[in-house]
């Protein structure tokens, strides 16, 4: 127990030095951060608070129709906790613009989510645009390698302080933190239609997906191995490597005729 509790530490301090070389080297002022009442948003922001001071830290809290009121509490809550100054601003009737302005039309809960996450990655960065602040991303090593997040969404950010993390890892890191433990035990959810879950959506729990991860792409266990030492089934098993393999293209930058000549 104390050893995770040093690599915890560890991890913080490396973090926030991380953080404040980032923000220092652009020449900025601080972040901006859309918060959403979710375990990763809420220990992005308390890195950020610990490397730069709460008031180099603005959050961003940006409800739909769909959005949870819980949530978008919790949200608020976390950032009087931490003295972060942030504003609400609600996205609906700019979705809905979006909607309308499309001559045929879009029937696609999908693909509206994933629009509902790229109007908040605009607000972000016409926040930092206007108060020279870096976006702050907030995704993990889970969402990066199975590509469960929005490309140009919540993908669309400067930097990424827990992007080496899995999401259990994040459950350690958030605790030390002082998040709040509703939040850090909280079922995930991208929010983006109403009811879904992150879990429901991979097909198994992030302790299961993290540890066939571990296996298969850190590791050099087969689809099969590292199914096994996780405890997910073979269908899973391959639904994820299938997820892995297809969101490449989520994790370079935009290929181009005679790239890597
Ligand atoms: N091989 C390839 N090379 C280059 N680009 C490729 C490509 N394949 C698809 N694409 C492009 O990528 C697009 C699909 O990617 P994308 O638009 O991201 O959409 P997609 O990956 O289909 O959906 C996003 C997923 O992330 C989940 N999500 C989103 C936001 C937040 C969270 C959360 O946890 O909070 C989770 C969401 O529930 C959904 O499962 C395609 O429409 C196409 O434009
Ligand atoms: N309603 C919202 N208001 C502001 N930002 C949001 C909102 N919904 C999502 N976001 C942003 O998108 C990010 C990605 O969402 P995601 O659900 O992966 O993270 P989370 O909500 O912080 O944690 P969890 O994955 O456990 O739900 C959030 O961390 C947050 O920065
Ligand atoms: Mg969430």
């Amino acid at each position: 127990m104390q050893v995770e509790k040093k690599r915890v530490d560890e991890y913080i301090h490396e973090t926030t030095d991380f953080i404040a070389r980032k923000v220092d080297e652009a020449g900025a002022e601080g972040v901006v951060v859309g918060l959403s009442g979710g375990i990763d948003s809420a220990t992005a922001s308390a890195l950020a608070v610990e490397a730069l001071g709460a008031d180099a830290v603005h959050g961003l809290v940006m409800p739909t129709g769909v959005s949870d009121d819980e949530n978008m509490s919790d949200a608020e809550r976390h950032a009087r906790d931490f003295g972060i100054g942030y504003d609400v601003v609600e996205i609906q009737p700019v979705v809905d613009a979006f909607l309308d302005g499309h001559p045929n039309g879009v029937d696609d809960t999908e693909a509206v989510g994933n629009l509902a996450a790229r109007v908040r990655m605009c607000y972000n960065y016409l926040v930092a645009n206007e108060d020279s602040l870096l976006v702050l991303g907030t995704g993990n090593r889970s969402e990066m390698l199975v590509g469960y997040y929005t490309k140009y969404g919540d993908g669309g950010v400067d930097i990424l302080p827990v992007g080496g993390l899995y999401k259990t890892e994040v459950r350690e890191v958030a605790r030390e933190l002082g998040v709040s433990e509703d939040v850090v035990e909280k079922t995930p959810t991208a929010g983006l239609w109403e009811g879904q879950t992150d879990e429901e959506e991979l097909g198994a729990p992030y302790a299961d997906v993290d540890d066939f991860l571990r296996a298969y792409v850190d590791g050099d266990a087969s689809v099969e191995e590292a199914g096994d030492s996780a405890g997910i089934g073979e269908e899973t098993a391959r639904r994820l490597v299938d997820l892995y393999q297809r969101s490449e293209h989520k994790r370079k930058t935009p290929p181009y005729p005679g790239f890597g000549r």
